[in-house]
């Protein structure tokens, strides 16, 4: 990955609404390239609504996100990783080819790179399974692997550990601390304390439609 590209995000008078209903106001927010959050709150506080209109997916009812980055595409500077994650109906290789497809490498790279993402979430055993038997550890490490072809510098992971055990709750700290390694932004949503979030330096709470920033 890129380390030289730089990144930012800031977000001001940031509000959120459904059918009037208020669930979240922040005033103000801010995430650079290279820190890694935890965001917790509880269940219904708005967790994954604002993983959204932070990653350009979402339209908040008041407000604007600002993404500063000297990206070469902004559109795939920021990935959103769902809780469940998509598995299309085929195998682990040729997921990985699909999300290799829109981009710009040419083919032989795309090969390797596709052989690289495999061995980077250590899928290579399960290359030609069909991605809708991988086990629940399985699938999350295929979205990482979809999402690390594309280079995206902010990673906002929703959930990612929610129903995992131990081992693989691990297995994905491994790779998201390779991530962190190579200067990529993460922001985590968990309920818990787990080993993923423990590799985050910050902790932000939404409460009662607020964020409380550390
Ligand atoms: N499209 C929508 N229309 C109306 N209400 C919505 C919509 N999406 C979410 N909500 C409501 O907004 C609130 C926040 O939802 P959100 O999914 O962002 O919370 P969350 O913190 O991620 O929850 P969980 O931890 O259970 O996944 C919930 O009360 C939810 O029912």
């Amino acid at each position: 990955m890129k380390a030289t590209v730089r990144m930012q995000l800031l977000a001001e008078q940031l509000e959120l609404k459904y059918q009037r209903q208020p669930i979240w106001k922040i005033d103000q927010l801010f995430w650079s390239q290279g820190q890694s959050i935890w965001l917790q709150g509880k269940n219904g506080s708005g967790k994954t609504s604002l993983l959204k209109v932070l990653a350009g997916l979402q339209k908040p009812s008041r407000g604007r996100v600002h993404l500063q980055t000297t990206h070469t595409n902004p559109l795939e500077a920021c990935c959103y990783l769902h809780q469940h994650p998509y598995m299309f109906n085929t195998s682990v290789r040729n997921n990985l080819k699909i999300a290799a497809q829109g981009q710009t490498a040419a083919k032989q790279n795309k090969a390797t790179r596709i052989t690289e993402a495999l061995a980077w979430a250590q899928l290579e055993s399960k290359a030609d399974q069909a991605a809708q038997t991988l086990s629940g550890g399985e699938r999350q490490r295929l979205a990482l692997a979809r999402a690390w072809l594309v280079q995206p510098r902010f990673w906002l992971l929703d959930e990612p550990t929610a129903s995992l055990d131990t081992e693989a709750v691990e297995e994905l700290a491994y790779l998201i601390q390779d991530l962190q390694k190579q200067g990529c932004g993460l922001l985590v949503t968990s309920h818990q304390d787990n080993p993923v979030t423990a590799l985050c330096s910050e902790h932000w709470l939404l409460n009662n439609g607020s964020l409380k920033t550390s």
